[in-house]
């Protein structure tokens, strides 16, 4: 990618996990409503490159878009007990503008921080806790419909049918990556459901690298790491995007320690 990068929520715990590996890979601009400190902006990032500014200010983000090839999309709130109104406004309010945005600056690629609670009653008592296990072959691969857990995840599938939307009226390539459960070090600790879908910080860096420089036209692929334990398919963003993950929370104990430490 030779233009610019845009990308929102850049303070935030995914912005920061990417910005932390890939920080100096790509022409960023970096976007969020909260100010950014020093340390969380990558050193060859120019302050004339940062934008305090709120998604659905529409003004703003047209600013923030002019002349960018890629646009990552992390800013929302990311609770999954979110209440409605804020869902409505920050994820898919706030989603709906950026696309406009998009679409006016001639935008190529578009990643959406979509989330594993666009799927999560496919998590249904029948098959919990079986299906967090190793080798269990229960899968969801992208193909599937949207079962959302909450109105979170309501809001996240309308975000991916929006690049739906998108894609197919304006050309533009999309790619909805639905992340698991990113934490930094290790994977959530005594938690079979976080490490069955836990995303390491490298990882997560890595696959959304690939949506900036992979060719593709309307994708849904899961974001998370080679874990043993896995009722997300990781072949459609190997195959489509090259993702190559390497980590596993299989190599740390169930209480969070490197099993080559423990
Ligand atoms: N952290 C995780 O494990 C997962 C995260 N996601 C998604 O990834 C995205 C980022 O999540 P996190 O980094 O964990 O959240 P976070 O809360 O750490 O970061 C979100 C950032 O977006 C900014 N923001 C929120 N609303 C905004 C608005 N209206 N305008 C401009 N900036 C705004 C916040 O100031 C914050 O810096 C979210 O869309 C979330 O739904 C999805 C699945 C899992
Ligand atoms: O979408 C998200 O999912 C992760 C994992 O969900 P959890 O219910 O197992 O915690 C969550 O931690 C994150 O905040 C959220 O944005």
């Amino acid at each position: 990618m030779d233009k610019p990068v845009l990308l929102t929520g850049a303070g935030g715990r995914v912005g920061q996990a990417i910005l932390g590996h890939i920080g100096d890979a790509y022409d960023w601009r970096l976007l969020d409503r909260e100010p950014l400190s020093d340390e969380k902006i990558p050193e060859s990032v120019d302050q004339t490159n940062v934008y305090v500014a709120d998604i659905t200010d529409e003004t703003a983000i047209r600013n923030a878009i002019e002349g960018v090839g890629a646009v990552i999309h992390l800013a929302g709130d990311p609770r999954p007990e979110a209440p409605w109104d804020s869902v409505l406004r920050n994820n898919i309010d706030g989603t709906q503008n950026m696309f406009e945005a998009a679409i006016d600056a001639g935008v190529e690629k578009f990643a959406f921080a979509s989330s594993n609670h666009a799927v999560g009653a496919y998590e249904t008592d029948e098959r919990t806790p079986e299906m967090y296990r190793p080798h269990h072959e229960f899968r969801l691969d992208g193909t599937e419909l949207a079962r959302p857990s909450n109105l979170y995840g309501v809001s996240k599938a309308t975000g991916e049918t929006l690049g739906r939307y998108y894609h197919d009226h304006h050309d533009i390539s999309v790619v909805n990556v639905r992340i698991g459960n990113l934490t930094q070090h290790h994977p959530p600790k005594e938690y079979e459901r976080g490490q069955a879908m836990w995303l390491s910080y490298r990882d997560c860096a890595h696959l959304f690298a690939c949506c900036i420089d992979a060719d593709y036209d309307f994708e849904i692929v899961y974001g998370i790491s080679d874990n043993d334990r896995k009722y997300y398919s990781i072949d459609r963003a190997r195959e489509v995007l090259g993702y190559d993950p390497q980590d596993n929370s299989a190599e740390f104990t169930f209480e969070g320690e490197p099993l080559d430490e423990a």
